[in-house]
């Protein structure tokens, strides 16, 4: 399991730790593994430029003693020094080691840039000259290796509110921070790399998670000789309506290909001739009225992919939910609870997997805001409506009310098309009527469904039946696919 922290956090560590340590301790073990990491980079040292921005805190001072490093190797070491203060003490050891004090105009000739801007300490949007600082180190042609978060990545939160710096590998220090995974800053730190500096014993329970494939392996429902089709878990697929029809095809489709027991699809006329057709897997009821009394008994239920929001919807929502077993509420079942809070009054558990426009609705609150920040809008709008929350888009994040935030990394920006959340909706339920809880069938259900766009996309486009098709490849790559 990978682990995040905010910048509370991660101080509230490390100030036990320097207690424990000679002054400075830390500072030269997190330059020792910033050199290191630029070294490799560079291939080699003598001879080559570098170019550190320094900014007025304590990043800085990484920077500067790793420049000072790196210099003492024979490589040219130039620092642009951004604050009205600088570290001191690293200032003086680069200078002492041959390195000097330059303006901006060296980045262009840089073959590598340390970003020491700003690190845990930034606060609010990247202020002058480190905001023009940070665009022109992007637009040199150097790689830059940030200092423990690229400078304008809120650390926290991974929001960007102007300018920031585009690493092509970040050094953190002593712990991931979760504003590495989360977008926009995800997207912004080229490679991550930790460098231990001592940190572990004293983290708190992280901020954010990320499974591994062998979490998610050790997560997956596998069949035993036991197993039979209702004992693997049966899943119920309420979706599709005679204006959309697609939807409950992909729908079913993830379900299948995700390992449920049986699908029993339940759907107006149109819809159903298509689910028959595309897969005979199925076991199909054909709707005359909004119920699922003659449905079957099944462990989960997947409401609302193309079902319409009119009033049969409406009535065939609220039998659903008014079921004993977990439902998993996506695309028009979401606008159906948007308008009828009621509906999620229920006593078992509830998955919701909306994009960020369908949580704006659900919520009130503002679109771009959730796309700014989507750690604590998923994780408000889980405690709000007592729910899991799956919040897709370019950093998917699963949050339930208390509880690190899971994000899944395994994405492609192929997976931006139409259909591919109702394969999504599939997978995770027939996870939840596996038996896994709405937070590991989520996160899991989001980790398959990324790995599953990645290889059937293969840097090319994609369908979302593509997707589908891909599932069972991408439990086998989780698995090692062992034959049992
Ligand atoms: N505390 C420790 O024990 C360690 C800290 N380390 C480094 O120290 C960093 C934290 O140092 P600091 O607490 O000094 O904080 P930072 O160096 O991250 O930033 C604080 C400084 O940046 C300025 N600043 C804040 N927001 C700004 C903005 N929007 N625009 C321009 N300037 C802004 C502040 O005025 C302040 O001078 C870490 O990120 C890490 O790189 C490492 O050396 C490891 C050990
Ligand atoms: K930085």
């Amino acid at each position: 399991m990978r682990t995040a922290f905010t910048a509370d956090q991660i101080r509230g560590a490390e100030h036990v730790l320097m207690a424990r340590l000679p002054e400075g301790t830390l500072m030269q073990r997190a330059a020792a593994g910033l050199a290191a990491v630029c070294a490799d980079l560079l291939g080699r040292v003598y001879g080559r430029r570098v170019v550190l921005l320094v900014g007025s805190g304590d990043n800085g001072g990484d920077a500067l003693y790793a420049g000072e490093r790196l210099a003492r190797r024979g490589a040219w070491a130039g620092a642009v020094l951004a604050g009205s203060k600088t570290h001191e003490a690293g200032l003086a050891a680069l200078r002492q080691a041959g390195g000097r004090v330059v303006d901006g105009s060296a980045l262009d000739a840089a073959d590598l840039i340390i970003d020491g801007l700003v690190g845990i300490g930034v606060a609010g949007a990247l202020r002058e000259p480190y905001a023009r600082l940070a665009e022109d180190a992007n637009a040199a042609r150097a790689p830059i290796v940030a200092v423990d978060v690229p400078s304008g990545v809120d650390a926290s939160s991974g929001r960007v509110q102007g300018a920031a710096v585009r690493a092509k590998v970040t050094v953190t220090m002593g712990a991931c921070k979760t504003g590495l995974l989360v977008d926009p800053g995800a997207s912004r730190t080229g490679t991550v790399e930790l460098v231990d500096i001592g940190l572990g014993p004293y983290l708190p329970d992280p901020d954010v998670t990320a499974l591994t494939r062998d979490d998610v392996a050790g997560l997956l429902p596998r069949p035993g000789n036991e197993s039979d089709k209702y004992r693997r878990g049966v899943l119920g697929v309420a979706a599709g309506s005679d204006l959309f029809t697609g939807a409950a095809v992909l729908a079913v489709g993830g379900a299948l290909r995700a390992g449920a027991g049986m699908v029993r699809y339940a759907g107006p006329g149109a819809p159903v001739t298509q689910v028959r057709s595309h897969w005979p897997e199925a076991v199909v009821t054909e709707l005359r009225r909004p119920s699922i009394e003659d449905v079957g008994r099944v462990q989960a239920w997947v409401l609302g992919p193309g079902l319409g929001t009119g009033d049969w919807a409406h009535e065939l929502a609220a039998e659903v939910l008014a079921s004993d077993v977990p439902v998993l509420i996506d695309a028009d079942g979401l606008t159906l609870v948007a308008g009828d809070r009621g509906l999620l009054r229920r006593t078992a558990p509830v998955l919701i997997t909306p994009h960020a426009g369908e949580l704006a609705r659900l919520t009130g609150a503002d679109r771009a805001d959730i796309e700014a920040d989507r750690l604590a809008h998923a994780r408000a709008a889980a405690a709000e409506l007592g729910v899991t929350v799956l919040l897709k888009g370019s950093t998917t994040v699963v949050a339930e009310s208390a509880g690190p935030v899971r994000v899944n990394a395994t994405g492609t920006s192929w997976l931006s098309t139409g259909g591919t959340g109702d394969v999504l909706s599939g997978i995770a339920g027939a996870l939840l009527a596996q038996g896994l809880s709405c937070y590991d069938a989520a996160s899991c259900g989001a980790y398959l469904h990324g790995l599953a766009g990645r290889l059937a996309a293969e840097g090319a486009p994609l369908t979302a039946a593509d997707v589908a098709t891909s599932v069972p490849a991408a439990i086998r790559a989780v698995t090692g696919g062992h034959v049992r």
